[in-house]
């Protein structure tokens, strides 16, 4: 089997909500597709109202096939701060024409601002390992985890893009949809992320720096946060950028257009580069001169995040099968 759907980008990309048919007769859900956590969790019936607005709820009751996991609860928090909790439900999901029988679907009762204030996010769909996973007493599996053994192969792809809408697809993947070749590095998931290690970096047409960057491939994470080493020489090549403590981070003139950032890829030479453009990420006030920066640090998290800042400018293939990472331009 293989399946797909749309990855449409909200404002400045900060994150792409992807449509998931949930129950009999089918709900569906704009979910944010999170590569960085393992939880499916939705706004439902249960959330409490002065949390929800404008959300789409599924409604657990209104579907034939859900069964509840009686006494079974999850909470998750993430690197943001933001958090959601609640109950567990077994339905049916899918993406596409991919279908899980028997997901587990974590319906929230509480939700933090963060998710209240983002109307058109309807919950995460969490496609990270399944050692993350919140529910208790026992942990579920992820989408992925239960459409694997089904899927044509054991893949999923990530297609984001700029400011229009990309995909994501399951079970096989489209030689249409990037150029070259696609480079697989290696995935250290014992923390549970689809964790690699890029051989260094290059800043516009500037030699390419040997550093190990050892990170995440996040689709729920919008920026890409590196080591302060590489995102100071970066902001140090543009007259005008600093570090704004109001803003908690590097801002840079929005013109003219940044240098290109590329990140290596394998011991081949291979590179994905980030068009200039896609470090001004947001412009900061009304007038639009300044931008904030797209790459920041990575301090203390202990680990970069290769966020959707890095990943719109690639065709990246999670593969769960030989654990892992492709990475192709496009
Ligand atoms: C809407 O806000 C969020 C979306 C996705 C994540 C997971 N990385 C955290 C959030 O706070």
């Amino acid at each position: 089997s293989t399946g797909g759907a749309v990855a449409t980008p909200e404002d400045h990309d900060v994150e792409y909500l992807t449509p998931v048919s949930i129950g009999t007769p089918e709900q569906i859900l704009n979910l944010d597709i999170d590569t960085g956590s393992s939880d499916l969790w939705v706004f439902s019936s249960e959330t409490s109202r002065s949390e929800v607005k404008g959300q789409t709820l599924y409604d657990p009751s209104n579907s034939s096939t859900a069964q509840k996991l009686e006494g079974y609860t999850w909470s998750i928090s993430y690197g943001d701060g933001s958090s959601s909790a609640g109950e567990v439900y077994l339905d049916t999901v899918s993406i596409g024409a991919l279908t899980v029988s028997s997901q587990a679907v974590e319906v929230a009762q509480k939700v933090s601002s963060e998710f209240t204030s983002d109307s058109n996010n309807d919950g995460l769909l969490g496609l990270g390992f399944g050692s993350l996973n919140t529910v208790q007493p026992n942990a579920q599996k992820t989408f992925f985890d239960n459409a694997m053994p089904a899927l044509d192969s054991p893949v999923f792809t990530a297609d984001l893009k700029a400011g229009i809408p990309g995909r994501y697809n399951f079970g096989y993947i489209d030689p249409n949809a990037y150029t070259g070749n696609i480079t697989y590095v290696s995935v250290d998931d014992s923390q549970g992320f689809w964790d690699w290690t890029s051989p260094g970096y290059a800043i516009g047409s500037g030699s390419f720096e040997n550093t190990t960057i050892k990170g995440i491939a996040d689709t729920g994470t919008s920026l890409l946060l590196l080591p302060s080493s590489v995102v100071s020489a970066y902001y140090g090549k543009i007259s005008g950028a600093k570090y704004d403590s109001t803003q908690a981070g590097y801002v840079l003139p929005c013109s003219p257009t940044p240098p290109d950032f590329a990140f290596g890829v394998g011991d081949d030479g291979a590179a994905i580069v980030l068009p200039g453009k896609y470090i001004n990420y947001a412009p900061t006030g009304s007038s639009g001169t300044t931008c904030f920066g797209g790459i920041q640090g990575d301090s203390g998290i202990g680990f970069a995040i290769f966020g959707d800042v890095a990943l719109k400018a690639a065709f990246v293939v999670f593969d769960g099968g030989s654990k892992t990472l492709g990475w192709a331009s496009k």
